[in-house]
């Protein structure tokens, strides 16, 4: 067996997105995504998935050089290499990822954020080559299948008139009505018992009128709502108050560290977090202030599924509890998520996927859920297969595209729509 990494491919692709309304504005008809394949000198190939846009191929494609030459089971030295990439100052000095929603942006992250698709692309090739799963590179799974939660958006029937875009059948859902419907539609199609409003577009009352509807319609599953900090600490308590008796837990209600703590020193409603804790070193100071009691790891900017072991690890040191964040990705993600949720001990609650959202994928077959899970693959190294025909015409869209999409951007996408939409300035509410 040699597993000499003799070639790395990159794919930047655009796949299709439905118009699903964040605080932000609304996402694009097609979002970047990046496919990472690595081939060792025996012939193995291994895949991986991460985000797409400019800022992470700018990074991915000296990375990758970087490969060539190394084991593919160096996975330790990914991070090595990964140090020795120069990140553009102006990417991250003082910004936020897309808009704010996936929290700060630092040169670490950015990094990590590319590591992990190759961290995911080397252990599904490790494992093809030694015909494991790559649980089981990962210490094993300790749970057959994992369960995930209906991921419900407000969003419009479509995208606007005249914009090319692929059609969904999910319809619209702007109130309590519709978002109850497209929750009825997830636990038909996918079995989902627990529900994630995407909040943050509509004031606090209308949502709050929206979870209650789900309590009335879907009585004593967990509900969760997650306004990506757009509320003030006073409206986030009152939320928290209002809905206190039927939420499993609230996310991000309101923006940073600080806040959270004060939030959550008022209310007895755990709150969950992807925006103020995405990075080890913000860990401290929310755990300290006991500012979230939950965390949702993503593997993608946690920089792969071995520091999502290690996060998790120090969630269950300090009690918080954990889960998974997910966006707009494909099956090979959530076939990483899957992998590396089956080996978390402390895994309390349904993890977040997009997937349902996404139509298209790069996979020969996609992943199914079953009563809301996923069975844990057991097949060699991720256990799913590239469908090479289909990443060419999703490649083909990105090369053809004039740019416009190549990066995430709500605010642009809601502007087609609003022309005087600027992005809200937070607190919103
Ligand atoms: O896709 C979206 O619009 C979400 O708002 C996403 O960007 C968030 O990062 C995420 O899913 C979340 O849970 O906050
Ligand atoms: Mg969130």
């Amino acid at each position: 067996m040699n597993l000499t990494i003799t070639d790395v491919r990159l794919t930047p692709i655009l796949v299709a997105d439905p118009p699903l309304l964040n605080t932000q504005g609304v996402h694009q008809p097609y979002t970047p995504r990046l496919i990472v394949e690595v081939e060792t000198a025996d012939g193995t190939t291994g895949i991986g998935e991460t985000y797409g846009d400019t800022k992470y191929l700018e990074l991915a494609r000296p990375f990758a050089e970087k490969l060539i030459g190394r084991q593919v089971s160096d996975l330790n030295g990914l991070f090595v290499v990964a140090d020795e990439v120069v990140v553009d100052r102006s990417r991250v000095s003082g910004q936020v990822d897309v808009g704010g929603l996936r929290g700060v942006q630092t040169a670490d992250k950015l990094r990590l954020s590319v590591v992990s698709g190759f961290e995911v692309a080397c252990l599904d090739a490790l494992g093809k080559a030694l015909g494991l799963p790559v649980h089981a590179l990962l210490g094993g799974k300790v749970r057959d299948a994992v369960e995930y939660s209906a991921y419900l958006f407000y969003k419009w029937a479509g995208h606007p008139a005249g914009v090319r875009a692929e059609k969904d059948d999910w319809g619209a859902a702007v109130d309590p009505a519709g978002v109850v419907e497209q929750a009825r539609r997830f636990t038909e199609r996918y079995g989902f018992t627990s529900f994630k409003l995407k909040g943050g577009v509509f004031p606090p009352d209308e949502e709050i009128a929206a979870v209650r509807a789900l309590a009335e319609a879907f009585p004593g599953h967990p509900l969760r709502l997650d306004p990506n900090g757009a509320w003030s600490v006073e409206t986030s308590l009152k939320v928290a108050h209002e809905l206190g008796d039927v939420l499993e837990y609230l996310e991000d209600p309101t923006l940073g560290t600080a806040a959270m703590a004060e939030v959550a020193a008022r209310t007895g409603v755990p709150l969950a977090t992807n925006m103020c804790v995405t990075t080890f070193a913000e860990i401290k100071e929310a755990f300290t202030r006991d500012a979230v009691q939950v965390v949702l790891s993503d593997h993608h900017y946690w920089g792969g599924l071995r520091n999502t072991q290690q996060l998790a690890a120090i969630c269950r040191t300090f009690g918080v509890g954990v889960s998974m964040h997910s966006n707009t990705h494909l099956g090979i993600s959530l076939a990483a998520m899957t992998h590396v949720a089956s080996t978390v001990p402390n895994l309390h609650h349904a993890c977040d996927s997009h997937y349902p959202w996404q139509s298209e994928d790069v996979l020969t077959e996609r992943l199914t859920f079953d009563g809301g899970r996923v069975a844990v693959p057991d097949a060699p190294g991720l256990g799913v297969e590239l469908d090479r025909d289909r990443l060419a015409e999703l490649h083909r869209r990105w090369l053809d595209d004039d740019g416009c999409l190549r990066d995430r951007d709500d605010a642009a996408a809601m502007r087609v729509a609003d022309p005087g939409w600027v992005t809200p300035s937070v607190p919103r509410w």
